[in-house]
């Protein structure tokens, strides 16, 4: 593996390097055998307790024993009761019934109950200091530990003697501080993953790297241009946030970050402007300002007070709360900074969800070419799924065609996009091609991030396979290029084809910005 771990002396510890340069967009290495990789609590009865995968037809079954661990398949079965399962199964029928053990806790157990993992562990950073410092945090962690020795009833020889709980508490630092928690709601994923080698990367607001998890695996890839020897690191947290809450959620980690975005506090847009990929993005739904940065008066400090704001409105997306928030996002809005504006977008997405097929594509596409691409690489699963439920999208709101032309006559006049937008390009447009287009771009980058068998590139692949199926679509330069691109060619004649049909993407948002502009800014 191309990657070393050496010693920063300094106040981040143990950091992650390249051995050599790396170009974007390549696996800098992958993790399919983690010390610890578990589903978390809520979604125990929906995950295999081994393989981690969510997306069967069949339901998965308990352990007969302990009925806390749930199974695919026999396989599945002996392969986790000789991983781990051996060891915490009779801890496990302890725990009186219908009652069941904290995430955190089983996570704990699963390192108590085995030799290697607890020497592994041992080795990380905890943070101890930081934990004891905040109020009430030490005792609580003590009380999980409690937890673990009452339902094991016994201390394994290699914890040794002496203060047994104070002995997990300080393990239970060291999981918080270096576990992945995964939550992927698209694909019903939630587990905490942990890779004692994965955990040496540490953290910036402008990473050059990201981690990428499904399974029991993790995959570490470069999302720019790595030097060899330089550092890499990754985001412990949501980029499109401002810095008060990305501070507020690095202080579990104990540390304040000083990376280049947090030294000047720039907006999302200026910190995607850092390290740009506009080769990469020219193939792609997005259409990046890569030179300008735009700006706005008040910069990230109105972003950070519009979160602020918004925070206490969330909830089910009604009209007259997204009209409230509407108001507070309005200075952005005016801006067009949809990526600084992700949870409003969201709720937007929710509320058009339910308005009707052709409104859900405008907002999806919004999203799709104006917010994921500011803070996430083209090749990273957040795009590709936006991109992906785009061509969903797509489908439906076209599967009444007289409908969907309608809708997009009579949206595009009452918000004034004629100017703006060409109407009638979206209202004549080829579903099925264009769906083709962006289907091709999602599967070219899916290598990248996705390993085969994950869900995200299984129904990418079969969308296009299910496409392919319809014989009647495209106009002919389109059809020829297609027909070049899977002999291998990428000319500039089908890549100005390919632009200009994807490009209708881009109208589909102008037109959704501007009906969110309609609804509630009136
Ligand atoms: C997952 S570990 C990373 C590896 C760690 N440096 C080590 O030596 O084990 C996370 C911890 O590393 C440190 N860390 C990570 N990123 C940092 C940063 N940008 N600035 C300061 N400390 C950082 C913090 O102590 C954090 O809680």
């Amino acid at each position: 593996m191309s990657l070393a771990v050496r010693d920063s002396s300094g106040r981040k510890g143990r950091e992650l390097h390249t051995t050599t340069a790396r170009p974007a967009a390549t696996r800098l290495a992958t993790y399919p055998n983690p010390v610890l990789a578990l589903p978390t609590t809520p979604a125990t009865r929906t995950t295999c307790a081994s393989c981690l995968r969510t997306d069967f037809d069949t339901p998965v079954t308990p352990c007969s024993a302990c009925r806390a661990a749930y199974y695919c398949s026999k396989a599945c079965q002996r392969l986790s009761w000789n991983r781990v399962h051996r060891q915490e199964c009779p801890a496990l029928r302890a725990v009186p019934a219908g009652r069941e053990l904290p995430t955190p806790v089983r996570a704990l157990l699963q390192v108590v109950v085995r030799k290697d993992a607890w020497h592994e562990v041992s080795r990380l950073e905890g943070n101890e200091g930081g934990f004891r410092a905040e109020a009430g945090r030490w005792g609580d962690l003590r009380l999980q530990g409690e937890m673990v020795r009452r339902v094991l009833g016994r201390d394994p020889e290699w914890v040794g003697g002496g203060d047994v709980v104070g002995k997990y508490a300080a393990a239970m630092c060291k999981l918080l501080t270096n576990m992945f928690n995964v939550h992927d709601p698209d694909f019903n994923y939630d587990a905490v993953f942990l890779d004692t080698s994965l955990a040496m990367a540490n953290h910036s607001c402008v990473p050059n790297a990201s981690v990428h998890i499904y399974g029991r695996t993790a995959i570490l890839v470069s999302d720019r241009a790595i030097a060899k020897d330089e550092e890499i690191t990754i985001s412990y947290t949501n980029p499109s946030y401002p810095l008060a809450q990305r501070r507020q959620d690095l202080a579990k980690y104990h540390f304040e970050c000083t990376c280049p975005r947090c030294a000047d506090d720039l907006s999302p847009y200026a910190a995607a402007a850092l390290h740009p990929l506009p080769e990469m993005d020219s193939f792609s739904l997005a259409r990046l300002p890569h030179d300008k940065v735009p700006s706005v008066p008040g910069g990230t400090s109105l972003q950070a007070e519009i979160y602020e704001k918004l925070a206490p409105l969330q909830g089910d997306p009604t009209r007259a709360r997204l009209r409230q928030e509407y108001r507070i996002c309005e200075p952005l809005i005016g801006f067009g900074q949809w990526a600084s504006l992700a949870p409003f977008l969201e709720e937007c997405l929710g509320y058009y969800l339910t308005r009707g097929p052709v409104e859900a594509l405008l907002i999806t596409a919004l999203s799709a070419c104006r917010a994921h691409p500011i803070t996430h690489t083209p090749f990273s699963p957040y795009r590709l799924k936006g991109a992906l439920a785009v061509v969903r999208a797509l489908s439906s709101a076209t599967a009444d065609p007289a409908h969907y032309k309608s809708r997009i006559a009579s949206i595009a006049d009452t918000t004034g996009a004629a100017g703006a937008v060409d109407v009638d390009l979206l209202i004549d447009v080829d579903p099925i091609a264009m769906s083709r287009m962006v289907l091709y771009m999602i599967n070219f980058y899916l290598p990248v991030t996705q390993e085969e068998s994950w869900p995200l590139a299984v129904q990418a692949r079969q969308a296009l396979a299910e496409i392919k199926e319809y014989s009647s679509w495209g106009e002919g330069g389109a059809r020829e290029g297609m027909e070049r691109w899977e002999g291998g060619e990428r000319d500039a004649e089908w890549m100005a084809v390919w632009r200009r049909m994807v490009g209708l993407v881009d109208g589909f948002a102008e037109l959704g910005a501007r009906l969110i502009v309609a609804d509630f800014g009136a």
